[in-house]
């Protein structure tokens, strides 16, 4: 090969690489992670747990099983506040202000919606389940959450397959539809961050694809962080990964980073599919 072409074809590798930099530094920091430690009793599950995550993108936590990756989405929004034996140290803050310094976790978990792994409707009807959490922060105007009912099934990408049905029982929805309401459930609260527990892994392929094209199109307006064992799924949808391990993040990058040219031997190992 000749000089001009080495030359010319390390000036691409070194533009990609900045290009790949300049990357991660854009975006604005929404949720500020630094030195985060949590217990279960005497055992730790986080171990000095630092990460930014940033506004409106996808992040994906991935990882083998056990190693954190749920605890520590639900630190997000104090979910392991409901477990006594936590004992948790550090700092999270969101849009700067440090969720474990305030008092008013209701307001926080408006703000950091959560869907879950298995859909979880309550036994009512579809108008219902989306209206539930916008009644019980006493909006009882039927006109209004008309409106907030018809917003949230567009923002979940389903309006036009329940509009006609709004009153039916939405456990006969399949298990896709029902997982798109509680997308819209949480929509419905107006948050800012959604986080998504391993969110299609009870779905069949077809519905995980129309979940997945939903995370995709909802980070226009959210900040999506997403539990995922599935490497394929994190590369499709996520801008940002935090590979996990033993409770540590071991490497947090742009998502092609992390699957084409991970730092870490771990890193490689695990999205190359040698453990898991
Ligand atoms: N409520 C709990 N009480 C005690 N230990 C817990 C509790 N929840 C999780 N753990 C432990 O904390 C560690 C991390 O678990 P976690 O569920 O966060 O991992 P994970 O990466 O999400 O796993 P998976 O992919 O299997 O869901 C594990 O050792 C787990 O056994």
């Amino acid at each position: 090969m000749s000089t001009a072409v080495l030359e010319r074809s390390e000036t691409a590798i070194k533009q990609q690489i900045e290009k790949v930099f300049t990357q991660i530094e854009e975006g604005t920091t929404k949720i500020s992670v630094k030195d985060l430690n949590l217990f279960y009793g005497t055992k730790q599950a986080l171990f000095g747990v630092s990460l930014d995550i940033c506004e409106k993108e996808v992040t994906a936590l991935i990882g083998p099983s056990g190693c954190g990756k749920s605890t520590f989405l639900r630190t997000l929004n104090r979910m392991n506040d409901l477990i006594d034996s936590v004992k948790i140290n550090g700092d999270i803050e969101i849009d700067h202000e440090n969720i474990y310094k305030t008092n008013d976790v209701i307001k926080l978990r408006t703000k950091v919606g959560m869907v879950f792994q298995k859909p979880n409707l309550f036994p009512m009807s579809i108008y219902d389940n989306v209206a539930y959490g916008p009644r019980m922060q006493g909006i009882k105007n039927k006109k209004e959450l008309n409106q907030i009912v018809e917003e949230s099934l567009r923002g979940a990408a389903i309006w036009d397959e329940v509009k006609d049905r709004l009153k039916t029982s939405a456990l006969g929805l399949s298990g896709g539809q029902q997982q798109r309401i509680c997308i819209a459930r949480a929509i419905a609260m107006k948050p800012e961050v959604i986080l998504m527990d391993e969110p299609t892994s009870a779905l069949d392929p077809i519905s995980t694809l129309k979940v997945e094209e939903l995370i995709s199109n909802m980070k226009k307006d959210y900040t999506i962080v997403i539990v995922t064992h599935n490497m394929q799924q994190a590369a499709r949808i996520s801008d940002k990964t935090a590979f996990f391990l033993n409770g540590e993040v071991i490497e947090y990058d742009v998502t092609d980073k992390i699957f084409s040219m991970p730092k870490d031997q771990r890193t490689e190992d695990y999205v190359t599919g040698r453990f898991g």
